[in-house]
Formats: structure tokens, sequence, C-alpha cells
């Protein structure tokens, strides 16, 4: 069965399952949403369902409800949990001080609250995701559908005249129609290259009328797990400045790995 996996599921996997280490009976855990979040969702599954860990989940999407009912999490709102202790998500880059872009599974919004509203914050990522400077990934705005336009050419005149290295933005699209987020929004995504400065970046695209919400999550992420496909896995940890290293097995499990295309 491992057999059918790229080395990027791999990695995906690995991170997954040492992530999941982190959880302890009785937490209250914000589940993320995509690939490498649906990996942490099995791997946190099988616990629940072999080893009895109990756990409380809150998911950040829809998709990532459906899955962690079906591996057997409970699940419930973020206003029913009121406070988690632990969220462990994926992330589309990640930089050295643990800053991140995040959003393009379009879940960005209620990834940021249930992060933000979590003891910690653990990212589950293959190596491919490290950069050293933010911004080659296309960073996500959630905007109202009312007037996006508008909040779109104000967002490319503001961010005009910050440290970045190209300013295009395009509305995503769901095949001829806007892409529309669970919370009924649009997203643009800001083609940069380079953000410079990403804590500026992230204020002054919030002031702008009309933005929800941008993929920049500064001073949120506590740790990040980098898995690889031979096994290998890097814990870095910027609370106290350390790398651990470990390997992790692949055990053969018919429940982890079905549904691959997640
Ligand atoms: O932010 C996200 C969804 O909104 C995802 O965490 C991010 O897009 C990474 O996804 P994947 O693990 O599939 O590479």
């Amino acid at each position: 069965m491992t057999g059918e996996l790229s080395p990027i599921d791999k990695a995906k996997f690995v991170a997954a399952k040492r992530a999941v280490e982190f959880v302890e009976d009785g937490m209250r855990v914000g589940l993320g949403t995509g690939s490498t979040a649906a990996w942490m969702v099995r791997c946190l599954g099988e616990l629940v369902r072999h080893d009895g860990l109990n756990v409380i989940g809150v998911p950040t999407s829809t998709r990532t409800a459906e899955l962690a009912r079906s591996v057997g999490i409970k699940v419930v709102s973020l206003d029913e949990a009121k406070w988690l202790d632990l969220t462990i998500d994926g992330a589309d880059e990640f930089d050295g001080d643990l800053n991140l872009i995040k959003g393009g599974g379009g879940a960005l919004l209620q990834e940021k609250i249930v992060a933000t509203a979590s003891d910690q914050m653990v990212v589950i990522a293959d190596a491919a995701k490290a950069v050293e400077t933010l911004g080659a990934f296309p960073l996500p705005v959630e905007v109202i559908p009312f007037g996006w336009q508008t909040s779109k050419a104000l967002i490319e005149e503001m961010i005009g005249s910050l440290d970045v290295m190209g300013y295009l933005s395009a509305l995503r699209m769901n095949g001829d129609r806007p892409y529309v987020t669970e919370e009924g929004n649009y997203i643009i995504d800001l083609h940069l290259k380079r953000i410079g400065n990403p804590r500026q970046m992230a204020m002054v695209i919030n002031q702008v009328p009309g933005v929800v919400e941008n993929g920049l999550f500064i001073d949120i992420c506590d740790q990040v797990v980098v898995g690889y496909g031979d096994g290998r896995v890097e814990t870095r940890d910027i609370n106290n400045g350390t790398v651990e290293e470990s390997q992790i097995e692949f055990v053969e499990s018919d429940n982890l790995f079905r549904d691959l295309n997640d």
C-alpha cells in the first residue's frame, strides 16, 4: 500500500504522523484544511479509534469536518469549544520566523480564526514549503463580493508602495465563475514574488474596505514539522529556537492510506 505513495505524500504523511504526537488526551484540537492536514486528520483518527485517545476536533472547513467524522473524531464548532489547546494545519509557505502564507485551499479565514484561538499552532509541511522570503506563492486575500473590483484596485494601489517585486492580482476562479469561500466571499490572489515585510503587508491589506482577511499568518505558528520523502522529520520551534530530528516509520494500514486524493 505505501508503495503507491509519492515522495511528496510520504513527506506530508510523516510530518502529520509526528505532529499528532503533540496531541494529548482530553485536548481540543483545531483541524486544518488541505492535503497535508488531511493526513493529520487520518493519523489522529487512528489514535482515537485504536488507542482510545479522547479529543474534540474543531475543523476549519466542511471537507475537514466530513473527513474527521469519517475517521471517528468528535467534531464541534469553535463556539462550542470556545478555546483550543492546539491547532495542526498545513501551509503554502513558511519562512525562518515561522510566518506563513496560507489559503491555497481557500480556507484561510476559518484557519486563521481557529489558529488564533489556540494556545499552540503546529504547521505540517513538506520541505518544498520552506522559503527564505515569503511571496513566491500567491498571497490569498478574502474579500466580500460587493465591490470586489474596487477592493482589488485599492489593494493594488496600497501594496504598490511596499517592499514587493510585483503586484499582479487575480480573482480566483472556479471554472468560469468566481471561486466562493465557505463564508460566501471571493479570493483575490496577489502575485508579489517577494514580501519584504510580511507584518506590514498583512496590516496594510486588512485596512482596505471589503477585505475580510489575508493569508499571512504572522506570529501565530509555534512549531513547523517538516517532512521528507525518506521518513525524516524536522521539528522547528520558534519559541526556543530548537530543531529536533526524528525518523517516522511507514505503517501499512488500509484506513490510513485510503482517499489519497483528498
Ligand atoms: O492553507 C491551506 C488551505 O486554505 C492549506 O493548509 C495550504 O493550502 C496547504 O495545502 P496542502 O497541504 O494541500 O499543500
